[in-house]
């Protein structure tokens, strides 16, 4: 690997708790390649939002390396891009506006907001409802609007925490559809946390799973399926062999050494 889009060394974080620190990571190793598709999976509480959360730079960490192109991560930026499974778009503006609401605090000029706004708009398929507010669209077209106002400023990563977990079955399949083509066609890093283990597998070129008491990597899979994917892969036997091991692995992760 050349110099990795991201690269975690002996990340360990602690959060203060009633009975001392709380050992919320523990030397986490980690790279990502450029233009890879990795997904964070593991029980309840191992750990994997904190650690999407610090690559954002939403927190600090403790001890050990977060670099991202050989250099320090130090806070948000506009190379990273998140998506969070709560929408976060501001109620009182249209899908438009959300997203060129974003451009604008980034600094560019009004004309570019519009058209960097439109094209990344059209990239989701929610032309129609671009002067639609929040309350006017469904779960999934919000979290379009969320994906496209993350993309509108061309990250190099794409941090995306669970973002899929609140929509019903069909639309999560369409938003994993939208992620997989608009991944395909632009290529760009992403780390994924889910649940869902299917999710990982038909989306991931990789699989890391977290083992809990302390967080930390416990397990890791490399998707072998070929690409572009599409839904008839999930009923292959490759698919689930390997659904059914990083399940596996997640069980095996699932009890906190301490207790
Ligand atoms: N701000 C915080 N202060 C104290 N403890 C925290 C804080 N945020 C998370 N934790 C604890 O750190 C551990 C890891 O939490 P985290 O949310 O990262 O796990 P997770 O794997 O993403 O869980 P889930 O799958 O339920 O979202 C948990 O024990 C959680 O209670």
């Amino acid at each position: 690997m050349s110099v990795p889009k991201l690269e975690i060394a002996g990340l360990n974080k602690w959060y203060p708790g009633k009975r001392g620190p709380m050992h919320a990571l523990a030397d986490i190793d980690l790279k990502l390649a450029d233009n890879e598709f990795v997904s964070l999976v593991g029980a309840s509480g191992c750990g994997k939002s904190t650690l999407l959360s610090i690559v954002a730079g939403l927190q600090g960490f403790d001890k050990g390396v977060l670099l991202t192109d050989g250099a320090p991560i130090v806070g948000p930026g506009l190379d990273r891009g998140v998506v969070f499974q709560s929408y976060t778009l501001l109620p009182w503006l249209t899908a438009q506006e959300n997203v060129e609401f974003a451009l604008k605090a980034a600094g560019m000029s009004a004309g570019e907001c519009r058209d960097i706004a439109r094209a990344h708009i059209e990239l989701v398929k929610l032309t129609r409802f671009a002067d639609a507010y929040p309350s006017q669209l469904s779960g999934g077209m919000k979290q379009r609007v969320a994906i496209a106002r993350a993309l509108s400023y061309r990250p190099k990563m794409l941090l995306m925490d669970e973002p899929f977990g609140a929509l019903d079955a069909l639309t999560r399949h369409e938003m994993q559809e939208l992620l997989t083509q608009i991944w395909e066609e632009h290529r760009l890093t992403v780390l994924f946390v889910t649940h869902d283990v299917e999710e990982a597998v038909y989306l991931s070129d990789r699989i890391i799973a977290m083992a809990i008491g302390p967080g930390r990597i416990h397990a890791e899979f490399h998707v072998g399926l070929s690409r572009p994917r599409n839904q008839d892969m999930i009923a292959s036997s490759a698919f689930i062999a390997l659904q059914k091991d990083v399940l596996a692995a997640i069980r095996a992760g699932s009890k906190d050494e301490k207790l």
